[in-house]
């Protein structure tokens, strides 16, 4: 195995807060006690896995390994850290023991892991971390920080990819609302390797080189009051660089677009359309307007609404206008509803007149409201505009949608049927509001070279002794079937060989398998104070999420009541389980 160095090109800078006494306190004063009792010397192996997968799915997306890496790699104690310690643990702890921790470093450990960005299953590590005792525990809490909120991000984004389907085009921008700077500059970064396409964060696009992608706030159009704010109205052609007015043309579409769109110009906020005017000179090639500052509140019909969304132009703009109190409205089945009739115009009187500029507008971005019917609405207006201007590329304008959407907002609107091409994603995305923490454990399973167990009433909290391999056994259809964990001294399951799995709580639980391929789950990351394996550009690990979801049968995938992927033990290492448990279970006495 050669050894690899990493330089700034294949591994970003990692944060400047992850570093040693990001950790637990008990991590350090246990480690004073370890090293006080002789332990100095002693070898254990620990285990880092999960034993739920979450947002009640039945799979888990593993992320964080860099950034473990990084941190292994930069692991000392400076001065001003030993310092500190000194002043804040007990004033008995020997001077030798911050010695001791000065020179301190990663030289001797041994970290295997899952490649990261692959689908993982609750009980198989996700890292296993071998060496000294001592520098093992003074890990533990960093290596979970860094695995949990990085695991459970990419497989929140991961799922919001899924449920969106592939043709949509998806941007994380939550900075605004994220857990602090540093929990929405690792949404950023692990909502791009779950399958984002972009973020609207600008440090995280640098310093993870995720494209950064926006479109602007209500505020861009709530500063312009009248036509009058428009500082400059002409804009040099694109290709004769004739100056053009930007202005006049516009107003010149709006009146002619009001005949064909049944939205008057007097409906239109002129200060909007400003806005609009003057994000277009800005941004020629990159017009993307808000289009829902100056929404109209109507009153509709459900019958109506529901025609509409099954493709009948049913859609009445009247209705709502006959003076009927909200109350009797709702009674007789009428809902709130908003058209775009001011911003919806003025963009498309805008993107006009940017075309005889010689520009092509971008799209728009629609942050309230009923999304499915709006999204149709304007989808038709662009289409309408399309036919009756001989210009096909205006029916495919992008429509960006946002505004509090979470898996099963998506989920509904394609229930519904919409003209979304793009949502923007913010607070559930980056917060995690389905589920806020993945619950990624360290356990001790050996210490020099003994098998430990840690005993549990729950079983499910039972952990799985001693130095494991896992393997992942595809079937027949080339589908991954099952996770299969092994004492490390096992030979290898083989292709085409029967493999007895066994649950390992449950002795009726059992199958034979015949593997069509045999995945090794582990690899070495890092050994003798090096990076044995690079971990892969971001990039390449966005990738590897699409392909190990891919391996995945669709039933294990889906939204509601997922089919559990299983997870088993091999034969031997069953027995080993249960020897160590009844070697360690006390046998109580009945009176
Ligand atoms: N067609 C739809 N089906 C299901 N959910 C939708 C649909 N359209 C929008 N939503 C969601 O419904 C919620 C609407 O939120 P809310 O009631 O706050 O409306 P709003 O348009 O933001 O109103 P306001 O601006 O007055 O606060 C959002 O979470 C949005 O994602
Ligand atoms: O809804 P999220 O999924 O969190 O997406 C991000 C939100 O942030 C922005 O506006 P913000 O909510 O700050 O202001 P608003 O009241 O104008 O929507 C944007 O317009 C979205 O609504
Ligand atoms: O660029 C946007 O449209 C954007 C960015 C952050 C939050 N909401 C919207
Ligand atoms: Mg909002």
């Amino acid at each position: 195995m050669s050894n690899v160095s990493l330089d700034d090109k294949t591994m970003a800078r990692q944060n400047g807060i992850v570093q040693p006494l990001l950790t637990d306190l008990y991590q350090i004063t246990m480690a004073y006690a370890y090293w006080k009792s002789g332990k100095v010397n002693d070898v254990a192996v620990f285990d880092l896995f999960f034993r739920t997968n979450p947002f009640q799915g039945e799979f888990t997306i593993f992320a964080g390994l860099e950034e473990c890496l990084k941190f292994l790699q930069n692991f000392h104690y400076s001065e001003s850290d030993i310092d500190y310690l000194r002043q804040t643990l007990p004033s008995t702890i020997e001077s030798a023991f911050f010695d001791y921790l000065k020179d301190l470093t990663c030289k001797d450990i041994i970290l295997s892991a899952i490649e990261e960005g692959s689908v993982a299953f609750p009980r198989v590590p996700l890292l296993r971390v071998e060496g000294p005792l001592i520098i093992a525990q003074l890990l533990e809490t960093t290596l979970l920080t860094l695995v949990n909120f990085a695991s459970l991000m990419s497989t929140n984004a991961a799922r919001y990819r899924m449920f969106a389907g592939k043709h949509i085009s998806l941007l994380e921008f939550g900075l605004r609302r994220a857990q602090g700077p540093d929990g929405g500059l690792s949404a950023s970064k692990y909502s791009y390797i779950g399958g984002f396409d972009g973020t609207s964060n600008v440090l995280a696009g640098k310093m993870f080189n995720i494209p950064v992608k926006g479109t602007h706030a209500h505020s861009f159009v709530t500063s312009f009051s009248t036509l009058d704010d428009i500082k400059c109205v002409t804009l040099q052609h694109a290709e004769t660089q004739e100056q053009c007015n930007l202005l006049e043309k516009s107003l010149d579409w709006r009146n002619r677009l009001s005949l064909i769109l049944d939205a008057s110009p007097e409906e239109a906020s002129d200060g909007e359309l400003a806005a609009l005017i003057s994000y277009a000179r800005a941004f020629p090639s990159g017009f993307l307007a808000l289009v829902d500052t100056y929404d109209v509140k109507r009153y509709r019909f459900d019958g109506l609404h529901r025609q509409h969304m099954n493709g009948h132009s049913g859609y009445n703009s009247n209705c709502g206008t006959n003076g009927i109190t909200p109350a009797i409205r709702s009674r007789c089945g009428y809902t709130v509803e908003r058209t775009l009739r001011s911003g919806l115009l003025n963009f498309c009187a805008v993107a006009l007149a940017l075309h005889e500029c010689g520009y092509t507008a971008v799209g728009i971005r629609i942050d309230s409201g009923d999304l499915a019917y709006l999204s149709v609405l304007a989808r038709d207006t662009f289409k309408k505009i399309a036919e009756t201007f001989a210009l096909p590329w205006f029916a495919k304008l992008t429509i960006v949608a946002s505004n509090d959407i979470n898996e099963d907002t998506i989920l509904s609107l394609h229930e519904q049927g919409h003209a979304i091409d793009c949502f923007g994603i913010g607070t559930h995305l980056v917060t995690c509001q389905r589920q806020p923490a993945l619950g990624c454990v360290y356990k001790l399973v050996e210490i020099n070279g003994q098998p430990r167990i840690k005993l549990s009433q729950d079983v499910g909290k039972v952990t799985i002794p001693g130095h494991k391999k896992a393997y992942r056994l595809f079937g027949a259809d080339g589908h991954a079937l099952i996770d299969l964990l092994q004492r490390s001294s096992e030979a290898a399951p083989e292709v085409g060989q029967k493999v007895l799995c066994r649950h390992p709580f449950q002795e009726s639980k059992r199958a034979y398998v015949i593997p069509s391929k045999v995945e090794h789950l582990y690899k070495i990351y890092w050994k003798d104070g090096q990076i044995t394996t690079a971990p892969k550009p971001l990039s390449e690990v966005r990738e590897r999420v699409q392909a190990s979801l891919r391996t995945l049968r669709q039933d294990i995938k889906r939204n509601l009541n997922p089919t559990p992927y299983k997870v088993a033990v091999s034969d031997d290492l069953y027995n080993f389980i249960h020897d160590l448990w009844l070697q360690n279970a006390p046998i109580g006495e009945l009176s």
